[in-house]
């Protein structure tokens, strides 16, 4: 048991975990970055080497007597636990606790319901507070609640638990009702985006890896920036002109972190599929933490849970302003400092590689009937000019390979 300095005024939590491997120790750590950016004061910390979690308790009961007796000495207002834990062992816990008791997702959930200000941020992160509320509305009180039953009431037998269950059953409903219809705005302007040809870039990283940092440094965006966890919540789009004059949508997104609550990913997949449709993705990664190879593996891993698969990514190492020696890198993995300006010209160099690698400058000569054909130009490619001919109209566009092949009849010298 480890004790910590103490204030007044706030809420003061005890953090408990279970350490099994090397990496779970940093994950406490985060889970301490995650207490105080919810506001708590960190008065204590406790943890458990185990390799099970235990079914009814989490901790071993023993080690869960221990913590009473801490709790109960230290004046802790809240216990937070660094996994998510069932209804059952919150239930549990509780009883034995008699104080206020979270788990990491809990907290999370906490710290994004202070920071979405977006009509689409503020539902996306109720209906995950309350998917991960309905399977933990457990026993506690169900058999006082039992509702009188007579006229004007929803049936005789139903108890508080259930009510409550039906009210929130509805309520993810109304919610997803609301969802859908922004994510068919969004889908919208994604088409339109498409149709333009605009490639879309998006940032994405661990929480404070620097992703909003790096936006405002290319596009003055000012975005909000804060040494705290979940600074961004809401998808930022920016438009963008490269060096050459072509342009580009840069999208700063949420950080990603471990155990990321499952209801979250699920609830901001829409939001999130700025990330899954884009053509190219920045990794924004922190060089400057120990656990910086662990981090990337979160990311990457978030990255497939979302379906994005085959998007190209570049890897932008971040906050190089700190570092003594700083690596050399390649076309892959590029080192910046977005804060101080530095690296920015290399990195926008290759992306704007990547993006329009195999583009180049292509005449088709387009019989009048060929009405399809021409709406695909169109559409998918970037047309420079168009001249009306005798046989045809003749375009002049900037196109990608497999677009040029589809359409091989067509091209003309
Ligand atoms: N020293 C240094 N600090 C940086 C650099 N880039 C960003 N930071 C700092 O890192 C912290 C996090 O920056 P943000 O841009 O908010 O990070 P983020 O990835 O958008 O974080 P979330 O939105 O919370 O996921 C801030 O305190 C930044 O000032 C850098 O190049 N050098
Ligand atoms: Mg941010």
């Amino acid at each position: 048991m480890e004790e910590l300095n103490r204030n007044e005024n706030v809420e003061k939590a005890i953090l408990v975990g279970i350490i099994s491997t090397p990496e779970d120790e940093e994950s406490m750590e985060e889970l301490k970055e995650l207490a105080l950016t919810a506001g708590a004061e960190v008065i204590g910390v406790m943890t458990q080497k185990r390799n099970t979690i235990d079914k009814a308790h989490y901790i071993g009961k023993g080690k869960l007597k221990e913590l009473k007796f801490f709790v109960e000495n230290q004046g802790a207002d809240l216990v937070i636990f660094n996994d998510e834990l069932t209804g059952v062992q919150l239930k549990n816990i509780e009883e034995v606790l008699k104080v206020k008791v979270i788990d990491r997702t809990n907290l999370i959930l906490d710290i994004f319901a202070k920071r979405a200000r977006s009509r689409e941020g503020i539902l996306q992160v109720e209906l995950a507070q309350l998917r991960y509320r309905l399977p933990r509305l457990v026993g506690l009180g169900e058999q006082l609640s039992r509702l009188g039953g007579g006229i004007g009431t929803r049936g005789p037998g139903e108890t508080k638990l259930e009510t409550d269950r039906r009210h929130i059953k509805n309520r993810i409903k109304a919610i997803e009702k609301k969802l859908e219809e922004i994510k068919k705005h969004r889908n919208l302007q994604r088409e339109r985006r498409r149709k333009n040809q605009i490639p879309v870039v998006a940032i994405v990283g661990y929480t404070n890896a620097g992703k909003s940092t790096l936006l405002n440094a290319l596009t003055n965006a000012e975005v909000y920036v804060e040494d705290k966890l979940f600074a961004t919540l809401d998808p930022t789009a920016r438009r963008f002109i490269l060096p050459s004059g072509r342009e580009v949508i840069l999208v700063d997104t949420v950080g990603f972190i471990r155990k990321l609550p499952h209801d979250l990913v699920e609830a901001f997949k829409s939001t999130l599929e700025e990330v899954k449709y884009a053509d190219l993705l920045l990794h924004v990664i922190d060089v400057t933490l120990a656990d910086m190879e662990e981090k990337i593996k979160v990311v990457e891993k978030v990255l497939l849970d979302l379906g994005v698969m085959g998007t190209p990514i570049i890897n932008v190492f971040n906050k190089i302003d700190l570092l003594d020696v700083v690596p050399k890198g390649n076309e892959r993995n590029i080192y910046i400092s977005a804060k101080n300006k530095i690296g920015l010209d290399k990195l926008l160099e290759v992306i704007e590689e990547e993006i329009f690698k195999d583009a180049e400058i292509v005449n088709f000569l387009l019989p009048y009937d060929k009405t399809k054909e021409y709406n695909y130009l169109k559409e998918k490619t970037k047309v420079v000019e168009e001249k009306f001919s005798e046989k045809g109209i003749i375009i002049k566009a900037e196109v990608q390979k497999e677009i040029k092949e589809r359409l091989k009849d067509f091209v003309i010298a």
